[in-house]
């Protein structure tokens, strides 16, 4: 390992992950920290604590992971001298307080103490609210309607409002707790966060993940007035700071710490931290009729658009690199909903039994049976609950209950069709690329092609397990090679549609639909099934 090094890191939901590939793209090393096993004093599950719908992440388990990760690399002898650009990515939307003064904490960290035990003290809000919160409902009501509604707020910032987004979070705080949010220095997005740390100062919020946050107009590239006073008053700009428009500026050198704990090179460079899944976007080379579905905690449907047209179901954000956007689709139900019904209906509560059943027991759609899976609050559609139909009739259970563990793909999969339809403006998708945790799951995709009627493909065996630090460290190599750079041939196929069962899933679109509306509308409690 003596060739120059890019580094990308991801902080998401459920553990940090590093990846590093070298001057070909190769990817040489790969370490991750599972929050809830590896930390396990913090008393999360999954990486997060619950409590209703607040849902949060110990701000301190975060700083802890990056020692922690970085030690496992030091035990491994990696160099880290040769490290020439580091980049990163985290889960969007989620935040962290910094307490007044912080940033000199930040400025003079001392490699002979750890990271945690200098920023014990640095933050206003000790548990940093997630993606994965629903608790602002009532001020996303307010806002959309300061703004004159869903669709105009969507129109400026790239979204309606939504519970998760930061502008959003922020807004509750400030309502809520104003002695906290009046000791509030500085409010990072968790990519920034990860990067201040790096920096040894405040790093700017990158317009990819500015555009989650409800505030920043996509347009213009600039924060709206309007917004961030509706949300926190008059101080709130200066507690953002400045957005980095431009994904490819280096922000800094890594700070001493680094350099006398880990052996980092001192002229080491920084590039912005990216929302991951911006980042995932940036770790394979797409044609443009390409979509990319990412099957991780949360499930998302992303592509790329010159011509933005903002609606009220999906999210616009800004291109990290380019003046480009994404158009995205994000499910809070992804895997650990599809891990809930494995567990409930496999003998052995494995993904090796879930895929036997799949292609053995239940093999074929049936297009009577539909079930919707909000195990928590789904954001598209804003729904809560588990129902299933069987010939247009809400059933409790279906008569053979391994069918769920088929509905509960093609569900979210129809959803996703239904949805991605109004994205595409007509355009025919040539290929699904498939990414994430789940991706490593033949079976599944095969569902993923049927419900489309499209090939699927992942990425090659050797290519980087985890996308969005794939996707960081590929942009840290493009300030050495460019944003062309040596690409190669990247992907696999891993399945074709099959004909008939794509026949079957076309019928049950509109189906879906129908029933999908007949259970928003009796959102307000959940239901049993025997009450719809
Ligand atoms: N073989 C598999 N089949 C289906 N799901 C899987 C498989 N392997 C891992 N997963 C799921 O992938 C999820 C993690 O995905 P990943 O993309 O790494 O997470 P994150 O969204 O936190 O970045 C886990 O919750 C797990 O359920
Ligand atoms: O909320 C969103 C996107 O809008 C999520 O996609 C988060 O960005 C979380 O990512 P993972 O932890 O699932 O990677």
């Amino acid at each position: 390992m003596s060739d120059n090094l890019y580094v990308g890191f991801d902080l998401s939901t459920q553990q940090l992950k590093l990846t590093a590939i070298n001057d070909a793209a190769d990817v040489v090393c790969e370490e991750t920290v599972r929050f809830s096993k590896e930390l396990p004093q913090y008393g999360t599950f999954n990486g997060v604590i619950t409590n209703g719908r607040i849902v949060t992440s110990p701000t301190l388990m975060w700083v802890e992971s990056i020692d922690l990760l970085l030690s496992k690399l030091s035990a491994k002898e990696f160099p880290f001298h040769s490290i020439r650009v580091i980049s990163g990515a985290a889960q969007q939307h989620g935040s962290v307080f910094w307490k007044r003064s912080a940033s000199q904490l930040l400025r003079h960290l001392n490699s002979q103490e750890t990271l945690k035990s200098q920023l014990r003290d640095a933050f206003a809000l000790e548990q940093s609210p997630t993606w994965q919160d629903s608790s602002t409902s009532e001020y996303c009501q307010k806002l959309e309607e300061i703004i004159g509604g869903a669709q105009e707020l969507a129109n400026i910032t790239g979204s309606r409002a939504y519970e998760r987004f930061t502008g959003n979070q922020i807004a509750k705080i400030h309502q809520n707790d104003l002695p906290t949010y009046n000791n509030t220095e500085r409010i990072s997005v968790v990519s920034s966060f990860l990067a201040s740390l790096f920096l040894g100062d405040y790093a700017p919020i990158d317009a990819s993940d500015a555009s989650g946050m409800n505030l920043f107009d996509i347009h213009n590239k600039t924060w709206d007035e309007r917004l961030l006073v509706a949300c926190g008053g008059e101080t709130l700009r200066e507690k953002l700071g400045n957005v980095e428009v431009n994904g490819l500026s280096v922000i800094g050198n890594v700070c001493k710490y680094f350099v006398e704990k880990y052996g980092f090179n001192p002229d080491c460079k920084i590039l912005p931290f990216m929302g991951d899944n911006p980042s995932t976007l940036l770790s394979r080379k797409l044609c443009p009729s390409d979509v990319l579905i990412s099957l991780g905690t949360s499930d998302t449907l992303l592509l790329v658009t010159t011509y933005p047209t903002p609606t009220t179901e999906s999210h616009t954000l800004c291109h990290p690199i380019s003046n480009q956007y994404i158009s995205m689709l994000c499910y809070k139900n992804g895997s650990l909903t599809r891990e809930y019904i494995r567990d409930t209906y496999t003998p052995t509560t494995s993904w090796d039994s879930y895929n036997t059943i799949l292609r053995t027991v239940v093999s074929k759609p049936d297009e009577n049976k539909f079930g919707f899976y909000f195990h928590v609050q789904e954001i598209i559609p804003f729904a809560y609950g588990i129902y299933r139909f069987d010939s247009g009739e809400p059933v409790d259970e279906f008569r053979d209950p391994n069918y769920n563990i088929r509905a509960i793909l093609e569900s979210q999969f129809l959803s996703m069709k239904a949805r991605s339809g109004r994205l595409l403006h007509g355009q025919k998708i040539e290929r699904l690329l498939a990414v994430g945790g789940a991706s490593a799951n033949d079976s599944i995709l095969q569902v993923l092609a049927d419900v489309f009627g499209v090939k699927v493909y992942r990425p090659r065996d050797g290519n980087a397990v985890n996308s969005a630090s794939f996707g960081a460290a590929m942009k840290a190599r493009m300030m050495a090679y460019g944003e062309g750079g040596s690409e190669k041939s990247e992907y696999e196929l891993v399945a074709s549609p099959n004909k008939e069962n794509s026949k079957v899933y076309d019928r049950m679109l509109s189906t879906f639909v129908n029933l999908e509306e007949r259970v928003v509308m009796t959102q307000g409690r959940v239901l049993t099934n025997s009450e719809l």
